[in-house]
């Protein structure tokens, strides 16, 4: 199995320990999947961080940039506990200063990934010259997010008119895209309060234009929270950005059925329909069928795409399965039970839901059952139909109920056996040294 490319992540969060906190966690977990971290911060902020575990201190490196001095901002502070909360805009603007250093890190070093958040608008474009893809982790939750409404209404002006707020009590009422009941909305005071702004306040944008910049101008958006936990609110957040939003549990469902599996109508519309049912958010690969001409994208029922539009990621054509399933956000492994996509899932501990439909699938199937690393879909024996339901529940129970935990905790521990590349180098020693013997 190829290992997935080891990527180099550079993380920049706002000057405020509720965010470094989220970003060194997020760090550590990327550390531990054998990325190299550049986590940039101030050195005082630096200096809070908790120590770097030993067996990570290779993979964390910690970037200290000087804030500039600017008016109205206390010459120790470098992170919102050191100020008040009138002295938040000067702090953005030492922020928006760090500008060039970042520009000038990003260039020298060319990270694959920046992770960073809402205050530095405008890293995402230095960030997209150089070719570098970029992330918004949101350490707020998607019910917050989708409150705040999409890019366009949060930057203002220009074609959101209607959806526009000016005044404090705008932030009082249930905002109009919110399609579901729901009392979510500010009381009076909460908002008079933040959006309080004093004379010296005036340099640079609002938050509103900061985080509409940002979320607009992003690959991806990673949300610190839960689909189980806010389920409608995720699926809010997705049509509102327009572009994958990746919650930060691991309840991602990867549906795949390898290369040659080729799935009636009928059993798309049922696989389909429960992966609806289950409600967690998916990433389904679809293939083309050489028979009809017609693709698997094509023959979804009708209405399907747009129900699951947030929650369910569609791809016709060849993806990069491994690096997929080596997101941190991926739960399970919807599979036809092809051995090559067994081992990539096993090697990176994912727990399998298993639909198997050709050739050896079955036996995989049954000894990967056996090996209680996942469960089978049940199935009619005679004709091999099954139903939305029996998809919906399988997955639910795989991915995040509580008595599915067994599978995962043993498909977890599988890394062990297929993920370990060490154990792998020395199995080609042997084999290289069995073929050489064997020539003599
Ligand atoms: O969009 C895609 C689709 C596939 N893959 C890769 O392609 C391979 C697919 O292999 P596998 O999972 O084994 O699926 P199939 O090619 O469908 O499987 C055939 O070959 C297997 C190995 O012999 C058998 O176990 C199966 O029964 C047989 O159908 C895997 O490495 C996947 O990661 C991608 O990277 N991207």
């Amino acid at each position: 199995m190829e290992k997935s490319k080891s990527l180099h992540i550079v993380m920049f969060p706002w000057l405020a320990m509720g965010h470094f906190i989220p970003f060194f966690r997020l760090s550590k977990l990327l550390a531990l999947k054998g990325h190299k971290i550049s986590f940039i911060s101030t050195p005082r902020n630096l200096s809070k961080l908790p120590k770097i575990p030993p067996n990570l201190s290779s993979q964390i490196t910690l970037i200290s940039f000087s804030l500039p001095t600017v008016p109205n901002l206390p010459s120790l502070a470098e992170s919102s506990m050191d100020i008040t909360h009138n002295q938040q805009q000067p702090l953005k603007h030492a922020l928006d200063l760090l500008q060039p250093q970042l520009a000038s890190f990003l260039q020298s070093s060319k990270p694959d990934w920046i992770i960073y958040d809402y205050a530095s608008h405008w890293l995402p474009s230095v960030a997209a010259q150089l070719g570098i893809s970029r992330a918004f982790f949101a350490v707020f939750t998607a019910a917050c997010l989708s409150f705040m409404g999409s890019p366009s209404t949060l930057i203002g002006g220009g074609d959101d008119g209607d959806n526009a707020r000016s005044t404090a009590e705008d932030f009082t009422k249930i905002p109009n895209w919110v399609p579901f009941e729901s009392n979510l909305a500010y009381r009076l005071h909460e908002i008079t309060k933040y959006i309080e702004r004093t004379d010296e306040d005036n340099f640079g944008p609002p938050d509103t234009v900061r985080f509409g910049v940002t979320i607009q101008q992003s690959d991806v958006v990673i949300v610190r929270s839960s689909t189980e936990f806010e389920p409608d609110w995720f699926n809010l957040l997705g049509e509102l950005y327009e572009k994958p939003v990746i919650p930060r549990v691991n309840s991602v469902v990867y549906v795949a059925m390898g290369t040659e599996v080729h799935l009636s109508k009928e059993e798309l519309s049922e696989l389909a329909i429960g992966l609806e049912k289950s409600g967690l958010p998916f990433i389904w690969v679809l293939k083309n069928s050489p028979g009809t001409g017609e693709s698997e994208l094509e023959m979804l029922p009708n209405g399907f795409k747009e129900r699951v539009k947030g929650r369910g990621f569609l791809y016709l054509g060849w993806v990069p399965q491994v690096k997929i399933l080596s997101q941190e956000s991926i739960g399970g492994f919807l599979t036809h039970c092809g051995w090559n996509s067994i081992i990539e899932a096993l090697g990176l501990g994912r727990v399998l839901i298993m639909l198997p439909m050709l050739n050896d699938q079955g036996l995989n199937a049954r000894l990967l059952n056996e090996k209680k690393v996942g469960l089978e879909i049940p199935r009619n024996e005679l004709d091999g139909w099954f139903t939305s339901e029996a998809v919906a529940e399988s997955v639910r129970l795989a991915v995040v109920e509580e008595s599915g935990k067994v599978l995962r905790e043993t498909a977890k521990a599988m890394e062990g056996y297929f993920g370990d590349f060490g154990k792998n180098d020395g199995y080609v020693d042997k084999f290289v040294s069995q073929l050489v013997d064997y020539r003599k």
